[in-house]
């Protein structure tokens, strides 16, 4: 299967000079989506899983699957003021613009190992701060699924001291 070929890479989207990989072309493509969730399962599942976190909103899109496919729990990773409880958050930085993550704070177990996914890793900015929260809780982040990696960006080296897989290079 060539993910890579199901994904559309759209010129100059949110803004001038950025190349949006657009996943949405490869999600309605129901047999590419779910080779993406085994791969993802396939890692989740060596590295034993207890539960899989993912970040607001494309992060969902993936994590949400991976967890039901693999009967585990799913923890979501919000946009400031979204989660009704009580809440742990930090602030981050974006390939475009800024923003701020939060988790509820009984959301996960010390100890419990966690495997975040999302569908794309840039600055590695979105998955630090998700890692910052899953660590606060006492968490043990046990891997890192992305669809998509842009290796002309520094996430990996920011993640270095996790274990990532990626689907998809550019
Ligand atoms: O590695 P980074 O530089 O942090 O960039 C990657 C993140 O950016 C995108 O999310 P975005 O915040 O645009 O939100 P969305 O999923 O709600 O579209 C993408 O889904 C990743 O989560
Ligand atoms: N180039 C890109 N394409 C799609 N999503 C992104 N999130 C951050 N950078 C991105």
């Amino acid at each position: 299967m060539n993910l890579k070929e199901k994904i559309r890479v759209i010129p100059d989207f949110p803004e001038p000079g950025i190349r949006f990989k657009d996943i949405t072309t490869l999600l309605k493509d129901g047999e590419a989506f779910k080779y993406a969730i085994d791969r993802m399962a396939n890692f989740a599942n060596e590295r034993n899983a207890d539960l899989i976190a993912g970040p607001e909103a494309r992060g969902f899109v993936l994590a949400a699957p991976l967890a039901y496919s693999m009967g585990l729990g799913f923890v979501p990773i919000r946009k400031s003021g979204k989660l009704p409880g009580e809440t742990v958050s930090v602030s981050y930085e974006l390939e475009y613009g800024k923003d701020k993550l939060e988790i509820h704070r009984d959301a996960i177990q010390p100890g419990q190992r966690v495997i975040i996914a999302d569908d794309l890793l840039a600055t590695g900015g979105t998955i630090a701060s998700t890692i910052k929260l899953v660590e606060e809780l006492g968490g043990v982040v046990a891997g890192l699924a992305f669809m998509i990696e842009l290796t002309y960006l520094p996430g990996r080296e920011k993640l270095k001291d996790y274990d990532v897989l990626s689907l998809v290079q550019y």
